[in-house]
């Protein structure tokens, strides 16, 4: 695959694609990044950035995990103590998950957030952002029902930390684009680059081919869930075996695999008896998207075998999770 290909497949968007081609000709020793909120088990709305952050490993560009202690503090996320060891935990999953420690920069935000210098940027950002700006950044991120002054200050620091960590590239998921929008626009204020950004879809959820997907609301797959606990999920998720006349539904057993499988698989083996045609197999998303519309392929048939291979990416991560709670 092209480089730029590689940094940008399953990307919702990039701003600007001129910047990321750019980024794309030259990728060797450029920075990427993905903040996350500790917490501890990682379900797949993690999963779906840390794959690109793969994809962006294998195209030669070094990763960085930065591991938002203060900005899951300042998301009212619980007292700083329990934050730090759900970032441990966090950290042990993405480790098992693929992203070695080798090739990895883990980073606490609370290791340079809280030096003077920083301190003193963040209060130049909040003197040049106005109340509304910020707190519209925020929407999309922000839990809890009353915005605090907190929450205006979290996009902000998110900002810096681009600055900060030296980043060629911020990578995060659709909600975040709003963040990245101000940091375009505020880090020139300061006298330092506009960074280019890259957006991963959010994924529909699962039982309905509606709204986002996340561990508050919806059904999601997470770390924890046993081998049959993923396979019940993955069961009762909406299937329709053709597309939604009205477009407005996803199909999430087709994002599952799109998104989460094919990237980390280089084939797909369908398995079905003889007298149902037998195996199948696919290298690519599209025959398999394909077949499932023509009815080649039954949806119970993709269910299982995505929840097969599903199990396969979770599992040493949830094997890390017992170790880490026995
Ligand atoms: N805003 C991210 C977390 C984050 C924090 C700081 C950053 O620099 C980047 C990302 C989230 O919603 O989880």
């Amino acid at each position: 695959m092209e480089t730029y290909d590689l940094i940008t497949r399953n990307a919702e968007e990039v701003v600007t694609d001129e910047e990321v081609r750019e980024l794309a000709a030259d990728p060797d020793g450029k920075r990427a990044y993905v903040g996350y909120e500790p917490s501890g088990v990682l379900h797949l709305g993690h999963l779906l950035t840390a794959n690109k952050l793969i994809d962006l490993q294998e195209a030669g560009m070094e990763v960085v995990i930065l591991l938002a202690d203060v900005h899951a503090y300042l998301n009212g996320k619980g007292t700083f103590e329990e934050i730090r060891e759900t970032a441990e935990q966090m950290k042990a999953q993405f480790v098992a998950y693929g992203l070695d420690e080798d090739n990895t920069e883990f980073v606490y935000g609370s290791a340079f957030q809280l030096d003077e210098e920083y301190t003193l940027d963040l209060h130049e950002l909040e003197l040049s952002t106005t109340l509304n700006r910020s707190q519209r950044a925020m929407a999309e991120i922000q839990g809890g029902e009353t915005a605090k002054v907190s929450h205006v200050v979290y996009p902000l620091m998110q900002t810096l930390d681009i600055e900060y960590l030296d980043l060629d590239l911020a990578v995060g998921g659709l909600d975040q684009r709003k963040v990245h929008m101000l940091a375009r626009e505020e880090l020139p204020e300061l006298g330092y680059d506009v960074r280019p950004a890259l957006h991963t879809p959010i994924v529909a959820d699962l039982t309905s081919g509606e709204g986002k997907m996340s561990s508050s609301d919806g059904v999601t797959i997470s770390m924890e869930d046993s081998t049959d606990d993923l396979e019940e999920k993955v069961n009762s998720a909406f299937c329709p075996p053709t597309r939604d006349p009205e477009g407005d539904l996803e199909n999430p057993v087709l994002e599952l695999f799109e998104y989460h499988v094919f990237p980390r698989f280089d084939e797909i083996v369908v398995e079905r008896p003889d007298e149902y045609g037998g195996d199948l197999t696919y290298d690519d998303y599209e025959s398999l998207a394909a077949d499932l519309e023509s009815g080649e392929l039954h949806p119970a048939d993709a269910k299982g075998t995505l929840a097969t291979y599903l199990d396969e990416l979770i599992a040493p991560g949830r094997e890390k999770l017992r170790e880490i709670r026995n």
